[in-house]
């Protein structure tokens, strides 16, 4: 078993302070599941500088705690804190990237990017340098002028993630941003995003199904189990730490032991509803 550092503690260490704080959230749709809570009371706070990878069997509930906390569904009980304030709609402070890009086909990349500051009445000039800057960023400075038909998939996302940069969220939401993507593509994208969080510190929040890219990505796992979703896992993940390349980190005994203890854990979803090393 894998016990966290306390969040005070945690907190206190990296010098930062909670950013999002959901408070006994409990979600049911309708009649549906037997009468059990889609969501049951998830009490959950994520700090300034989080990188939290959520993972959980499908159907556990995963994209409504995301469509939680980016402000689109309404909890059935609790509320949902940022900056201490409730947050009861989308908000300009959390970005979302899904699994599928939602680029507007009909303009330029960097239109596309540019799209948000104008709806945040930026200045043109101002505009401008920030395209620049996060298309330099994503590396997409030679696709400037192109559609969205004529990138590869990856460099789709990466030009949803310099969208959802640009407007400068403090929190960006990521569901399964990459699962739509082949393996070699998929690959470059985690160490892209990684050196991204590296750069801008942002709260991320990225549900995934495969535990070797939580393993890779988050400084935090969080496994959710399902009937009712519940958090079971609250991980510091002590690979975070490590300054190997992926394919050294990859075929260490950490690795190997985490990634076990996570796809156990996460098999045992209907079994067990024990909470393992949970910090908040
Ligand atoms: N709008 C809705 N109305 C009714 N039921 C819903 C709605 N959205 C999701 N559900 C149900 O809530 C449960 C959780 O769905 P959710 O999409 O949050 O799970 P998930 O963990 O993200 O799944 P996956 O990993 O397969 O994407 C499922 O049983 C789903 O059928």
């Amino acid at each position: 078993m894998y016990v966290s550092t306390p969040a005070k503690a945690r907190s206190e260490m990296l010098n930062n302070r909670t950013l999002i704080e959901l408070k006994n959230i409990s979600l049911y749709y309708s009649n549906e599941n037997n009468g059990l809570p889609i969501l049951d009371n998830i009490n959950l706070q994520l700090d300034v500088n989080d990188f939290v990878c959520l993972l959980g069997p499908s159907g556990c509930g995963k994209s409504s705690l995301l469509n939680i906390l980016a402000g689109f569904q309404k909890p059935t009980t609790g509320e949902v804190m940022i900056n201490d304030k409730p947050h009861t709609g989308p908000s300009p402070n959390v970005g979302v990237v899904f699994q599928h890009h939602n680029l507007f086909p009909w303009m330029t990349i960097e239109k596309n990017i540019e799209f948000g500051l104008k709806m945040k009445s930026v200045s043109k000039s101002e505009r401008k340098r920030l395209v620049s800057y996060y298309l330099n960023l994503v590396g997409l400075e030679s696709s400037a002028k192109m559609l969205p038909y004529q990138l590869s998939g990856g460099m789709k996302q990466r030009a949803s993630i310099a969208r959802t940069l640009a407007t400068d969220p403090q929190a960006i939401l990521m569901d399964e941003p990459f699962s739509a993507l082949d393996a070699l593509t998929r690959e470059n994208m985690q160490i892209h995003l990684l050196e991204l969080w590296k750069k801008t510190r942002k709260c991320i929040f990225f549900i995934t199904h495969d535990v070797e890219e939580a393993l890779l990505l988050g400084k935090r796992i969080l496994v959710m189990h399902s009937k009712p979703g519940r958090i079971v896992v609250d991980l510091q993940n002590p690979l975070s730490q490590y300054s190997q390349s992926v394919q050294e980190i990859k075929h260490s005994k950490e690795f190997s032991d985490l990634r076990y203890y996570l796809i156990s854990t996460i098999r045992n979803s209907k079994a067990n509803n024990t909470v393992f090393g949970m910090n908040h």
